[in-house]
């Protein structure tokens, strides 16, 4: 299972109740303390995950060095306010941006990373950055080589 879908799992138990006939799932019945307990080592063992997954994702020195630098010579730039990348992409008329949104959306959802963006008919200005560790992380660089390379 994936850290994303620990993750959600983990919200959809604290946020949603289930009717009292379907009473089986500790999430229902929190005042039982060995429940209660039960629910703190979830939520203690999923942060854990999110962690680790926020720990692997943060670009290393070298990865700033190599990757990063290559995005920087192909058109993407770094904020100054802020640990961003951002880049300006043009195409020819709404319809192949909006195409072109539509295959970064489907990959932002796969992924559960969202570019920050906007568009205006052909244009489409874009930002990457993983507000979960405050920077750049593995997957701006991924999104940014996707964008990259479907862009036409
Ligand atoms: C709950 C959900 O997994 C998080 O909010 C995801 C969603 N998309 C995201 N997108 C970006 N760019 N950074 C994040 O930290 C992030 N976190």
């Amino acid at each position: 299972m994936s850290y994303s879908s620990v993750y959600r799992l983990c919200l959809a138990k604290i946020n949603f109740h289930r009717p009292r006939s379907m009473n089986t799932g500790f999430c229902a019945r929190t005042s039982n303390t060995s429940n209660s307990i039960q629910l703190v080592r979830f939520i203690e063992s999923t942060s854990i995950l999110c962690n680790k997954r926020k720990m692997a994702d943060k670009l290393s020195e070298e990865e700033r060095d190599v990757q990063l630098q290559q995005l920087l010579k192909s058109g993407w730039k770094l904020q100054s306010n802020r640990d961003a990348i951002e880049k300006e992409f043009q195409f020819k008329d709404f319809n192949q941006a909006f195409s072109f949104m539509t295959k970064v959306a489907l990959l932002a959802e796969k992924m559960d990373h969202h570019p920050e963006w906007f568009n205006v008919y052909n244009k489409l200005q874009v930002t990457l950055s993983s507000h979960d560790v405050n920077g750049l992380s593995k997957r701006d660089l991924k999104m940014a080589l996707f964008m990259d390379n479907n862009f036409k």
